[in-house]
């Protein structure tokens, strides 16, 4: 049995995951939240897992690296140089970094990838997500990765071709681009529709969260994956062998 810490443990995600790991058996070695000691509960843990804030990432990595121990990051809003301090802790440890752990979503990632890689740029790409009041960041870590699938079936760069927070006076759609469109309201958990759109027909593809059992459940899943495993970094499909 592992001893496994969490960061934003007083958080939704964090105390969905304390049910998750007393639900599998496993040993939570503590919890923390803004202003705690990341250091002392990575000396405690064998592995971590980080549903925080963007804020904590580099500290949380930083002990994940100190005590040699191996860390999931769950945390979304993350910007380019977060992806960088994920990559230089994975030259030390391992380190799993998504912005969803369902077994839905990474399917449904693969499901994006293989439908944009066989539709034409004719087809206009539009992802569209909805969460509960209290999230914070947007587009959700969800769509982007999302958005990122799209953008590897169709080997484009995604950074180069999003259109994001469409207002006013926007011009036509630019061909080939991947548009991201964000609701906020209520308790939703999390919802992604992938539209794929052409000149009379339309696919959509979506995923539908009914609680956040399905991400602490995966959560926890990948945790027990990176146990003993080498440095670098790991993707969801490889822990669901997807
Ligand atoms: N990858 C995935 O599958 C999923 C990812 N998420 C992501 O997980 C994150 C947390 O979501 P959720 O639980 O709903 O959010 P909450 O706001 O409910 O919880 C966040 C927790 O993190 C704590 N926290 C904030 N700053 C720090 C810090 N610097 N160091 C340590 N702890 C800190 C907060 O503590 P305090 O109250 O003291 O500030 C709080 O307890 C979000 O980024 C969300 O998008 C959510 C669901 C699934
Ligand atoms: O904040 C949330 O709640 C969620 N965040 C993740 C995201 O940003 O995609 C995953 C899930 O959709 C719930």
């Amino acid at each position: 049995m592992a001893r496994i810490g969490i960061i934003g443990s007083e958080g939704r995600m964090g105390q969905a995951i304390a049910a998750a790991l007393a639900t599998a058996g496993e040993t939570l070695s503590g919890g923390i939240d803004k202003g705690g000691d990341v250091e002392a509960l990575a000396k405690d843990s064998d592995v971590l897992i980080d549903f925080s804030s963007p804020h904590a990432l580099e500290a949380n990595l930083d002990a994940a690296v100190a005590a040699g121990i191996p860390i999931v990051v769950g945390t979304t809003g993350l910007e380019e140089r977060h992806h960088w301090l994920c990559d230089a802790a994975a030259e030390n440890t391992a380190v799993l970094q998504t912005g969803n752990t369902s077994l839905g979503v990474t399917l449904l990632a693969h499901l994006v990838r293989e439908a944009a890689q066989r539709l034409g740029d004719d087809w206009d790409i539009e992802i569209v997500e909805t969460h509960h009041r209290m999230k914070v960041d947007a587009p959700s870590g969800t769509a982007l990765l999302l958005g990122e699938a799209a953008a590897t079936g169709r080997n484009i760069a995604l950074a180069d071709n999003s259109e994001r927070g469409r207002d006013g006076i926007t011009g036509k759609r630019g061909t080939g681009t991947i548009g991201f469109a964000s609701l906020r309201g209520g308790t939703v958990a999390g919802d992604h529709t992938v539209h794929f759109l052409a000149d009379n027909e339309r696919i959509a593809l979506s995923h539908l969260a009914e609680n956040r059992t399905i991400f602490a459940k995966g959560a926890v899943r990948a945790a027990q994956w990176l146990l003993g495993k080498p440095k670098g970094r790991y993707t969801m499909p490889e822990v669901l062998g997807l």
